[in-house]
């Protein structure tokens, strides 16, 4: 018997690429169990299904940033104190180095991060803790089906009690703009491009103190990567990355703060126009800012 549950849960994630740098993304979960009916004649419950399954997964593989260990652009992974810090050599040559608790990661036995190398070890992560009816599991992970303009984007909310303080989590997420009550292609392009891929940082998160001696470390030229560093109630978090994968803002990155940061940036340029934004957060749900 196959019991399955379509849209348990959505992966909000980071992970590091030699190519791209640093991704944020976001995958929807659907599972299927199979398996032989227990005392109840059910596979298992469906609320055990929603519940401890979505668990599992938010805690081992959600709001993480994920790495591939195998990778030789990983230079090195070292516990110092309560943190473990990464430091990751891009083709690009540019360093991104990391220091936060080890729930801030996901290591992957793989040379990069995919959705076929992440599969394998949800699966296995989840069948430790299965019943013994419950014979094997499958699990879908696809991104969103998306027909217009999307971005990619990391970040960390220090101000949030939960994963999101992580300092690198992020999101695959579709942006909608009108502009005097019409969808605007161009402004969407435009948002696109320059999120692609990209970490958004606060101003007040910069540390040019981490920033000077990381780079005196490392022999690098400080001009051409920016320090953040932050505690929260997880602990101390700081990331050193190229000034090419940051854009500055100046607030916080709560969806809520990107959606008015995008409303005042187009009112900047276009003074007369009318303006709506619809700014998701990964899948489904987002926040609206518009000028009247
Ligand atoms: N009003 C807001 N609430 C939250 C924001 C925000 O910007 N505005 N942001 C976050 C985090 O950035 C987080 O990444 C959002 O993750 P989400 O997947 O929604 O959170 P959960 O894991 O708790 O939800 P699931 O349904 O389990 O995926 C949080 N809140």
């Amino acid at each position: 018997m196959h019991l399955f549950v379509n849209d348990l849960t959505i992966i909000d994630f980071s992970y590091l690429d030699t190519k791209r740098g640093i991704v944020g993304e976001s995958w929807i979960v659907d599972v299927a169990l199979i398996g032989q009916l227990n005392d109840q004649n059910m596979v298992l419950d469906f609320g055990v299904v929603k519940s401890q399954i979505k668990r599992i997964i938010d805690q081992e593989f959600d709001h993480k940033l994920h790495i591939g260990e195998d990778s030789s652009a990983l230079v090195s992974k070292i516990m110092q104190q309560d943190n473990l810090n990464i430091l990751y050599k891009t083709d690009a040559l540019e360093y991104i180095f990391m220091s936060a608790p080890p729930s801030a990661y996901c290591f992957l036995q793989a040379d990069k991060v995919n959705i076929d190398e992440v599969l394998p070890l949800i699966r296995a992560t989840i069948m430790r803790h299965m019943p013994e009816n419950v014979k094997d599991i499958e699990i879908t992970l696809r991104p969103e089906q998306i027909n217009q303009a999307y971005y990619h984007y990391s970040h960390g909310l220090k101000k949030h009690d939960g994963n999101c303080q992580r300092i690198v989590h992020g999101h695959r997420s579709k942006v909608t703009v009108y502009e005097n009550g019409q969808v605007s292609e161009a402004w969407q392009s435009y948002w696109e491009k320059r999120w692609q891929d990209i970490y958004i940082g606060s101003e007040e998160d910069v540390s040019v103190e981490l920033l000077t001696e990381f780079c005196h470390q490392h022999h690098l030229n400080s001009d051409q990567y920016v320090g953040f560093e932050y505690s929260a109630s997880q602990g101390e978090y700081k990331l050193v990355c190229p000034t090419s994968l940051v854009d500055l803002i100046d607030r916080d990155t709560t969806v809520e703060c990107l959606a008015e940061f995008m409303l005042e940036v187009m009112q900047q340029r276009a003074p007369n126009s009318q303006f709506k934004v619809m700014a998701y957060e990964g899948v489904s749900k987002g926040a609206i800012a518009q000028n009247n």
